[in-house]
């Protein structure tokens, strides 16, 4: 028996499973009085054209300019074979225990049949204490499974805690650029049901491999044993499923990629969508967002019906290659007994033994199943590992902090420069204010000021060192990027603000709160410093939420601050009460405001006016206004007109 494989095969069989297949284009969709022959012609028109689209989507699952990696096979192998060396005690305990619970089970067919030829033969003598041996080796295996099953519990649990904790550290080593410029929905369902989906494989899946392969190589001995006659149609089976999971494992790898990447491609559209949700609703794009999500939940299906073909075809060879030696070995049973060649307990103990194997033959599949889907959730999360640092810390530490940029270029599409060689030196303890029109890049700027993105050319160095040669820990306390987000995080007051210096004595902490204006607000708090917040906690306001950024700011204290629009979408009545906690923490460091309304650049010491991309002028407000033909004296009198 074959399995077909849709995608890689005729087009027509993409989704013959399908028994009301939906319409991608409604375009394709035959007119009422179309003649048989056109209404074919529609219908394999239309599997075409989503046989196509899933192979787009698996081709783009596996490019990686075009979203995050799939890890390859010897990757994954190689993940899961260093998750079980580093527990190799472990392993071999888990080995023995499922061991002897096998064998055990095996030795009471064997002990049944020799009671039936005893009782055959005529022969009492001994029969109690053979049936009483039968009691006790049932006994045994009993404490011996809860024993094997309690390893391999713990072993999964082990191996769960390891993998998990592996990915989160690779999720966290992701370039923060590269995690805002991919594609969220991937990223989310990447972390969320592939985590889900390798953890159960991790947790039960390989244990129950591991059991299941000893189990049915154990049975095969003990069947080997008692008959050889009796053994083949038991071999003719597992050959079969053999045959059947090779084809199937052959073919399912690439359906379950196609189908983790629809899931991400539904997600993505979504969370579009309801971030977009003004745009879609001012530009009455709802009908048209509403048709992308159908057709990627209709690609979707499509890859599930792929891979619920192959299930569903798997599993039926395996049943039908799971009842045929039951007859099959009473029949060579029958004919061996008439040849004389068997005894009657050689036939007893093979027809308990084809019973004893199915089982674990069955969960072997199905866990075979379970840790295909998990490996392919693995290579996802795996590839997560193949984005390339952004940054390689080095020992170079800076020497004082002269923040100085050089010839800074950068590109977020290869060849589209979007800064072209800025120059630019800071002064220790000035307010420069960046100003310029909205995309000239001035955003881009303070990102490469504060070591977020690496500039494509040029430098950007603090003392000296280029800030992203700095460990991370470091940077953030020599320079600080400050936006409108200010996430607050789950857990206490304290926890909230020590982040950037975790060893931060309370005493600091409460200054930095008494600093920013918050100290009597959260000494109100049902427990003070130890209140927790954070989603579904004890609820701030944004300016409190505001606050608890700025004190976590003068804990890290950094000698610079990047603002960019920090305050910017706050209500103007909040922003106004923020700019005491502001000034507070801008007192005695080097700033560099992005301003977008100019009145913040008319309290700055020097001024930087960025058009496309370029510094074009310098100077303090009063110098540039003097400019007449200047930019910034233009933006000025626009502004105050
Ligand atoms: N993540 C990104 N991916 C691709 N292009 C980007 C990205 N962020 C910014 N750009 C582009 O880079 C250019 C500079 O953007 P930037 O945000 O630095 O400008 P800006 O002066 O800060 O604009 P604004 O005042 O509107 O925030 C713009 O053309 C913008 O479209």
């Amino acid at each position: 028996m074959t399995i077909t494989d849709p995608l890689a095969t005729s087009a027509d069989t993409w989704s013959d499973h399908s028994a009301d297949p939906p319409v991608v284009d409604p375009r394709l969709r035959p007119p009422d009085e179309a003649s048989v022959g056109e209404r074919v012609a529609s219908w394999r028109m239309r599997h075409h054209l989503r046989r196509e689209e899933a192979d787009r989507v698996y081709a783009a699952s596996r490019n990686p300019e075009r979203g995050w990696p799939v890890a390859g096979d010897r990757a994954v192998l190689d993940f899961f074979r260093d998750l079980i060396g580093r527990r190799r005690r472990m392993f071999v305990v888990l080995i023995a225990l499922n061991a002897l619970a096998a064998g055990a089970g095996l030795v009471v067919p064997r002990l049944l049949g020799t009671l039936v030829d005893r009782t055959v033969q005529g022969d009492g003598a001994g029969l109690d204490s053979l049936a009483w041996l039968v009691v006790a080796v049932v006994a045994a295996q009993a404490v011996l499974t809860f024993f094997a099953q309690r390893t391999s519990t713990l072993f999964g649990q082990d191996l769960l805690a390891s993998a998990r904790e592996y990915i989160v550290r690779v999720i966290l080593r992701l370039p923060v650029g590269q995690v805002e410029s991919a594609s969220t929905g991937d990223l989310v369902t990447r972390v969320t049901r592939d985590v889900g989906t390798m953890s159960r494989s991790v947790q039960f899946g390989v244990p129950m491999a591991i059991i299941s392969i000893l189990t049915v190589s154990l049975s095969v001995v003990a069947m080997l044993a008692n008959s050889v006659l009796l053994a083949v149609p038991s071999l003719m089976i597992i050959a079969t499923s053999a045959y059947a999971v090779r084809g199937y494992l052959r073919r399912a790898p690439r359906g379950y990629i196609t189908e983790g990447s629809t899931y991400s491609r539904i997600n993505t559209t979504l969370t579009e969508t309801v971030e977009g949700a003004r745009t879609v609703e001012a530009l009455g794009l709802s009908g048209r967002r509403v048709r992308q999500g159908d057709d990627d939940i209709e690609v979707s299906a499509q890859a599930e019906r792929y891979t619920m073909s192959l299930r569903n075809l798997l599993f039926t060879v395996i049943d039908v290659a799971f009842n045929t030696p039951r007859v099959a070995t009473l029949a060579f049973g029958a004919w061996g007994y008439a040849q004389g060649w068997l005894t009657l307990g050689q036939i007893t103990s093979a027809v308990l033994y084809v019973e004893a194997l199915s089982g674990p033959l069955d969960r072997l599949v199905g866990e075979l199943d379970r840790l295909q889907v998990g490996a392919t959730s693995t290579a996802r999360l795996l590839g997560i590992a193949e984005v390339p640092p952004d940054r390689e810390p080095t020992d170079a530490r800076p020497d004082g902090p002269a923040l100085v940029g050089r010839d800074l270029r950068f590109a977020y599409r290869e060849g589209h420069d979007v800064l072209h060689g800025i120059d630019v030196d800071l002064r220790t303890g000035e307010r420069l204010a960046v100003v310029g029109p909205s995309g000239s890049g001035k955003s881009t700027l303070g990102r490469l000021l504060s070591g977020i993105n690496r500039p494509r050319t040029g430098s950007a160095t603090v003392g000296g060192v280029e800030l992203v040669d700095l460990p991370l820990e470091l940077l953030r306390t020599e320079v600080a990027l400050v936006t409108q987000e200010h996430h607050v995080f789950i857990g206490s007051v304290r926890d909230n603000i020590v982040l950037a210096r975790e060893d931060s004595p309370d005493e600091a902490v409460r200054a930095a709160l008494a600093a920013v204006g918050s100290l009597d607000w959260v000494e109100r708090l049902p427990q003070g410093l130890d209140t927790r917040i954070g989603s579904g906690q004890h609820v701030l306001t944004p300016a409190q939420a505001q606050q608890i950024a700025l004190a976590r700011l003068i804990i890290a204290d950094p000698h610079t601050l990047v603002l960019d629009e920090a305050t910017s979408l706050i209500d103007p009545r909040t922003a106004r009460s923020l700019e005491g906690s502001m000034n507070a923490l801008l007192e005695g460091r080097t700033v560099v405001a992005i301003a977008h309304r100019l009145h913040t650049a008319h309290d700055a010491d020097r001024i930087a006016v960025v058009i496309d991309g370029r510094i074009v002028e310098l100077g303090s407000h009063h110098e540039l206004v003097d400019r007449e033909d200047g930019e910034y004296a233009a933006l000025w009198r626009a502004w105050t007109s």
